[in-house]
């Protein structure tokens, strides 16, 4: 039989000491024992064999209990269940203050002592499944995603990062194309940094000096001499975002840039050698863009040299499990588990999740500004709700705020502009509104960039 989790007993007296061994015994529990805190505390250092869970007398001569939780590194590394009894409650609530879990009075319920003791482990391990998520999210370039398209994506990536040819990544908005870049720089091992410009939000006529940078006095405004992100990805690589949005004009430039592999400032008058790979995503479909004449073709053979498409998240439903658990270890408290009520990966899958993975970090964060007390529950209506679709103004609220209705009407004008005009551009056109600024609502309200 498999031993059960180690419980470090940790007491003076060698009666309580007995007792415990006894009782935890029988439990299943593996019994360890410390007669000191600092017998204790070597005991949690062992490397081959930790504790699964700390059970601590407070009263002790020499370092007390209280003295110990105090100078453990914190977060706790194991779970502790404090045992108080001449202890006063002011030092259980200490003991609960440095990390403790719970506390159990002396002479302890059997009962009462097994039930802590459970509940302590199985949030030592709830909290260790967390920190798991959170790091698999925060590793750079991580993707997350049980799904065979991803899992395909990833051994592309592998392959193809270490090379230095253009890369197109292609997909609808919010798939995860620019963790996708992330993941590229990654494995291609280039020393110098990932910079990304997003060629849709900044406005066109500042888009050349942002990319090339200026000598000073190249443009009224110019007072001093500035690189471009095609320098500062100096050894690096260079994701060009919503590159569908680049003027005409700067796809020329662009091109230049990467045959001869030097940049030229605004206002300058030499060439600046650059070792830059270039990444280039984008959620249009660049051939439609060529055949109409928005997009240059020799621009669009030179980047699509390796194209990369990261399919929509209606079409993998493996991952959606996977990374709505990532978003509730993100957003929710380290005591929080995400539990799906009956239906919820139903409702999931027959979604089509048009803002795709972003829309689905959106849900899960609603969610968790709405959870009171309790578990994070994902219920099937957390995207069944219809979103954003404006009821006929009346002059109550209900029980939405007034900034909500203003959005839900921005949302379908927003919506209904994009329809039309095809792409920000247009719609920007069409709304009379800046395109830049119209990007930033887009994303600010949660609306698909695609038409
Ligand atoms: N496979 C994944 N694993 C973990 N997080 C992901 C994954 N895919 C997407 N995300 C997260 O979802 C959000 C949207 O992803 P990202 O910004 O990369 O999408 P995008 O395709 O570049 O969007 P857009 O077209 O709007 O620029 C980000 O918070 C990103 O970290």
């Amino acid at each position: 039989m498999k031993p059960g989790p180690r419980i470090l007993i940790v007491d003076d007296d060698p009666g309580v000491l007995r007792a415990l061994r006894g009782l935890l015994g029988d439990e299943g529990f593996t019994p360890v024992e410390a007669r000191s805190a600092a017998e204790a505390a070597r005991l949690l250092e062992a490397p081959d064999a930790p504790p699964a869970l700390m059970l601590l007398d407070l009263r002790m001569p020499g370092e007390t209990g209280l003295e110990l939780l105090a100078r453990l590194p914190k977060p706790l590394a194991v779970p502790v269940v404090v045992l108080s009894g001449e202890a006063s409650p002011a030092e259980a609530v200490q003991a609960l203050k440095l990390g403790a879990t719970d506390f159990v009075e002396k002479p302890p319920s059997a009962e009462r002592l097994i039930t802590a003791l459970r509940n302590a482990l199985a949030l030592g391990s709830l909290r260790e499944e967390r920190e798991r998520l959170l790091d698999e999210l925060a590793r750079p370039g991580h993707l997350v995603g049980d799904s065979p398209a991803m899992e395909a994506l990833r051994q592309l990536i592998a392959r193809v990062g270490p090379s230095d040819t253009a890369v197109l990544i292609t997909g609808e908005t919010g798939t995860g194309k620019e963790r996708v870049a992330q993941a590229l720089h990654k494995a291609s091992g280039r020393k110098g940094r990932l910079v990304a410009v997003n060629c849709a939000a900044i406005p066109a006529t500042l888009l050349e000096s942002e990319l090339f940078g200026h000598e000073r006095g190249a443009f009224s405004g110019a007072v001093a001499r500035r690189t471009g992100r095609v320098e500062q990805a100096q050894g690096g690589t260079l994701l060009l975002d919503e590159l569908g949005d680049m003027p005409l004009e700067l796809q020329a430039k662009l091109l230049r840039v990467l045959e001869t592999r030097q940049v030229e400032r605004l206002g300058g008058t030499l060439p600046v050698p650059v070792d830059v790979r270039i990444l280039a995503a984008t959620h249009q479909d660049l051939t439609r863009a060529v055949k109409e004449g928005r997009f240059r073709q020799d621009l669009f053979f030179r980047l699509n040299v390796l194209p990369l498409h990261v399919p929509p998240l209606r079409e993998r439903p493996e991952d959606l499990l996977p990374l709505a658990r990532v978003f509730a270890a993100e957003f929710a408290g380290p005591r929080t588990p995400l539990v799906l009520a009956p239906g919820a990966e139903a409702a999931l899958r027959a979604y089509p999740w048009p803002g795709n993975v972003r829309e689905l970090r959106n849900v899960m964060e609603r969610l968790n500004l709405l959870r009171g007390e309790g578990p994070l529950e994902l219920r099937p209506d957390a995207v069944t709700a219809p979103t954003g679709t404006p009821a006929a103004p009346r002059a109550t609220l209900g029980d939405r705020s007034y900034r909500e209705h203003v959005e839900d009407f921005e949302r379908e004008l927003i919506r209904a502009a994009l329809q039309e005009g095809e792409s920000i551009a247009g719609a920007a056109r069409l709304l009379q509104v800046d395109r830049g600024n119209l990007y930033r609502r887009i994303k600010a309200l949660g609306l698909p960039v695609t038409p």
